[in-house]
């Protein structure tokens, strides 16, 4: 591997890391995370092989679809909009700009197809409900 991929899946640990720090300290996702995840750790790898695959093309997340593991969440709106604050704020904090502006683009992106799928039908999507 060349020092820039390695230096690339460092910044995305650190990423992954700064993430679950903010996520956790969150008073509506921390309390979620806490209940699924059995061991951190574990998780944490799965998750730099998530956006290792995602940001550098590598062939380290092979567990599927990322959104297969989302489908029993009951998840709201804020749970969406909060994600997303968490994820943006560590990619800019941990990640150059070049791929930092992937990683976000990513996220949106996925974002919004969890929406359609794990939100009720008839509910706005993006729209915080009254
Ligand atoms: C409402 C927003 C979200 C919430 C509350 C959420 C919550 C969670 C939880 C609780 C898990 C652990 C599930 C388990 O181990 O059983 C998980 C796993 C994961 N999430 Fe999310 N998530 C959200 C959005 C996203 C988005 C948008 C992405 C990708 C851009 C993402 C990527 C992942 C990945 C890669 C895993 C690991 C899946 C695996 O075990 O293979 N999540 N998420």
């Amino acid at each position: 591997m060349t020092t820039d991929a390695l230096d690339s899946e460092a910044r995305i640990s650190a990423m992954v890391r700064r993430f679950y720090e903010l996520a956790l300290s969150d008073d509506l996702l921390g309390p979620m995370f806490r209940a699924e995840i059995a061991d951190f750790e574990e998780h944490f790898t799965i998750v730099d092989d998530f956006w290792s695959h995602a940001l550098l093309g590598t062939d380290r997340y092979q567990r599927g679809t990322a959104y297969s593991h989302h489908v029993h969440l009951k998840v709201e709106e804020a749970h969406f909009t909060r994600w997303l604050a968490a994820f943006e704020q560590a990619a800019e904090e941990m990640l150059p700009p070049e791929l930092a502006e992937k990683a976000l683009k990513r996220a949106r992106h996925m974002t919004q197809s969890f929406r359609y799928g794990l939100l009720p039908l008839g509910q706005p999507h993006g729209v915080q409900p009254a």
